[in-house]
C-alpha cells in the first residue's frame, strides 16, 4: 500500500446474534486512494461499511481515523470528524430540491440548527457553495427540480453532492453504479474521477469494470473475512479470487 493509512481497522469483528458477519478484518486506506471492498453477496461489505462509519458498533476490534481511535462512536461523530457516507436515494426529500438539499448538509455541520435561514449572509454563502457542488456532479441545470422529478443516475448524483458537502477527508461509497445503465455508470465514473482529487474514497462496488477503472487497492471479502488484497491487476489475477468470486463474474459476461 502507498500512502500512509488514513483509515485502519484492526481485528474488526461484527457477529449477529452468534454469527459472525465480519470476521477480524484488518483493513488500511490509504491517505488520498481509492480503495473498492468486493465480494461475493453476504461477504460482509455493508456490515463493515456500516461498522467503518459507526452505524454498528463492532463485536472487537479497533477503528481508527487519522491516527485517532473511532471505535464505537456514534455516527454523526464519526461524520463530524471527517467520514461522510453516500446514503441511498431513500433519504431523499421528494420535494426538496436537489440545492435545498445540498444547503441542508452544508449548514448541518455548522451548529447553527435552523437559525441560518433567519441570514439572509449566510443563505447566500451556502447557495454558492451549493451551486459549486451541484455544478461538482453535473446537476448545475437541475438544481431547483424537487428531487422526485430527477431520475435514477441524477439522483444518485445528488446523494453524492449532499456527501461532498460535508467536505469529509473520507468519502465512502456504497454501490455508487448499482441499478445504472451503461452510460450512468460512465458519467458515475467520470464524477467519482473528478471528485477523488484531494480525497479518500472507500467504495463497495460490484461492477469490476468500475473496480478496475477507479480503484488503487481492492480488497476482496469472503465469509466476512479478507480473502487478498492488493492492486485490481493483482487481485484479479489471483486463483483464490477466481475461484471465489471473480470467475463467476466473468464467465457472466
Ligand atoms: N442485522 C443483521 N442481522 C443478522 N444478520 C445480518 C445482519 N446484517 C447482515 N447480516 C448477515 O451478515 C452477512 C453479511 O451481510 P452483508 O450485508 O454485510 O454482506 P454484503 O457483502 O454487503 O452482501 P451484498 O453484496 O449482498 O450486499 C450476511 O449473511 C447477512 O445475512
Amino acid at each position: 500500500m502507498a500512502g500512509r493509512a488514513l483509515l485502519s481497522a484492526r481485528g474488526l469483528t461484527r457477529d449477529f446474534r452468534g454469527f459472525r458477519a465480519v470476521d477480524q478484518v484488518d483493513l488500511d486506506v490509504a491517505a488520498d486512494s481509492v480503495h473498492a471492498l468486493v465480494g461475493p453477496n453476504g461477504a460482509g461489505k455493508t456490515t463493515l461499511f456500516n461498522l467503518l462509519t459507526g452505524f454498528l458498533p463492532p463485536t472487537a476490534g479497533t477503528i481508527e481515523l487519522d491516527g485517532r481511535d473511532v471505535t464505537g462512536l456514534p455516527p454523526e461523530q464519526v461524520a463530524r470528524l471527517g467520514v461522510a457516507r453516500s446514503f441511498q436515494i431513500t433519504s431523499l426529500f421528494p420535494q426538496l430540491s436537489g440545492r435545498e438539499h445540498v444547503e441542508l448538509a452544508l449548514q448541518s455541520p455548522s451548529g447553527l440548527g435552523w437559525r441560518f435561514w433567519r441570514s439572509a449572509k449566510l443563505m447566500r454563502r451556502y447557495r454558492e457553495r451549493a451551486d459549486e457542488l451541484l455544478d461538482m456532479v453535473g446537476l448545475a441545470e437541475l438544481a431547483e427540480a424537487p428531487a422526485e422529478a430527477l431520475a435514477y443516475g441524477r439522483k444518485r448524483a445528488l446523494e453524492l453532492a449532499i456527501a461532498l458537502a460535508l467536505d469529509p477527508k473520507v468519502l465512502l461509497l456504497d454501490e455508487p453504479t448499482a441499478g445504472m445503465g451503461l452510460e450512468d455508470v460512465d458519467r458515475t465514473v467520470e464524477l467519482v474521477s473528478r471528485v477523488r482529487q484531494g480525497r479518500t474514497v472507500v467504495m463497495v462496488e460490484h461492477n469490476m469494470s468500475v473496480v478496475g477503472r477507479l480503484a488503487d487497492t481492492v480488497t476482496v471479502l469472503q465469509a466476512g473475512k479478507v480473502l487478498v488484497e492488493g492492486p485490481y491487476e493483482q487481485v484479479r489475477a489471483d486463483e483464490r479470487v477466481i475461484t471465489a468470486y471473480l470467475g463467476a463474474t466473468d464467465a457472466a459476461h
